[in-house]
């Protein structure tokens, strides 16, 4: 069990912190990992727990303020941690996330100078589509990831105005249940709220097992189960970089790997003969199924990406791979490495797990074109990464 203890340490210097979007405090006996502050601020901080010479603690007072630092937009920054960022220029955040692509780059000892500048989000707030709250005596919010103690939420800043509509309907009134998820679509006044909710003082519809959205004009079916982009125009974006690399000239066949709802099959099938998207959850495949309707090239197929990829030597011209946190199995790195595609996209949320399996691929027969952070999640220190590959001609 962590200690908790109201311990206040002034006069601490804030140096570079882990990938985190945290600064660090190195003291004689514990290193501390920092919310709140940015790295050569002089600040008091308040310890939140330590165990074993490591910590957590927050910025409670800077003595000298960095010229990026901004007054945060929200009054429970800091309370609530589920942003890191927002006591941070937008213009530096973009620095900080494109550093954190280039640490993790240069630690797998990969060369960084592909890694272009961070393509920003037009909406620095009020761009989140998914909410997932903590509920506490009926009362939403969220919880605070060092004291672990629940922060009501009245409106967040980040969530579309949908989503906060649906939590001001909401508020003190969910103790029948702990955690709510609500979706609400950018581009098309449609909702889901699970699990759905009984008591007799809540006037609003919950429970909906699906919702739509718009991308790029493509009506997409989401259901509570499936991964959807939360940041609509960034996807947008995000699948027109991926169509200009991949460079399709119509007779081409795709595979689009850890595809959800079909999301990057659906905006790219115009372009290609024949598009094989592959998923593992029987939810997202159901929506991808309602959303390919009326395209005759994609094929779907419900299975862990490296139990077929196998399958698909010699057929591939071009690749998307999209995975979780955790990226590609080694087993499907492998695979693409014996049977390349001439043009592969690898797009991550995990920077570490990305140059991970980089260092295979590029050990392999891929050179890369360009590595392009886009900021899918402004005010935290999360980044999408697209990277554009092609097969070395030769290898
Ligand atoms: C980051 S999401 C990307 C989804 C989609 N490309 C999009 O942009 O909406 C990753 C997807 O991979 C799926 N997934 C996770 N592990 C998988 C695996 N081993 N094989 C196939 N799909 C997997 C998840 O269910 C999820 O839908």
């Amino acid at each position: 069990m962590n200690e908790i203890t109201p311990e206040i340490i002034e006069n601490v210097c804030l140096e570079k912190g882990a990938n985190s979007g945290l600064t660090k405090v190195t003291l004689t006996d514990r290193t501390l990992e920092i919310f709140g502050g940015i790295p050569g601020e002089t600040a008091d901080i308040r310890l939140f727990t330590h165990k074993a010479g490591r910590g957590y603690a927050q910025v409670i007072k800077v003595h000298n303020p960095s010229a990026e630092r901004v007054p945060p937009a929200c009054p429970y920054f800091g309370d609530c941690t589920g942003c890191t960022f927002q006591h941070i220029s937008y213009p530096h955040q973009l620095k900080l996330k494109h550093q954190i692509i280039l640490a993790e780059f240069e630690k797998a000892g990969l060369d960084s100078t592909y890694i272009s500048e961070v393509i920003p989000s037009a909406a620095e707030y009020g761009y989140r589509n998914h909410a997932r709250f903590s509920i506490y005596h009926a009362k939403l919010g969220f919880v605070n990831r060092f004291s672990r103690r629940h922060v009501q939420v009245d409106h967040c800043r980040i969530m579309n105005s949908g989503i906060n509509k649906v939590l001001a309907e909401l508020q003190d009134k969910c103790g029948e249940t702990r955690q709510l998820s609500i979706r609400h679509a950018s581009n098309k006044d449609s909702y889901l709220i699970q699990p759905k909710l009984t008591k007799a003082d809540i006037s609003i519809e919950s429970g909906q097992k699906e919702y739509h959205d718009l991308l790029l004009g493509h009506d997409f079916c989401i259901s509570a189960a499936s991964f959807f982009q939360v940041n609509n125009p960034q996807a947008e974006k995000m699948a027109g970089l991926i169509k200009k690399h991949l460079n399709l000239s119509g007779g081409e066949t795709l595979v689009d790997a850890y595809a959800g709802v079909g999301t990057f099959a659906v905006l790219l099938s115009p372009d290609c003969n024949r598009v094989i998207a592959i998923e593992e959850s029987a939810a997202a495949i159901k929506d991808a199924r309602l959303n390919i309707a009326g395209i005759d090239n994609i094929e779907l197929i419900q299975s862990k990406t490296e139990d077929v990829i196998s399958q698909f030597q010699g057929q591939m011209d071009a690749l998307i791979l999209d995975p979780s946190r955790s990226g590609a199995h080694p087993s499907v790195l492998a695979s693409i490495c014996q049977n390349p595609p001439r043009n592969l996209v690898y797009v991550a949320c995990d920077p570490s797990s990305l140059a991970r399996d980089l260092k295979i691929l590029l050990g392999g027969p891929f050179e890369l074109s360009q590595v392009i952070p886009v900021d899918m999640f402004p005010q935290t220190y999360h980044v999408e990464t697209v990277c554009l590959m092609s097969r070395v001609e030769g290898k």
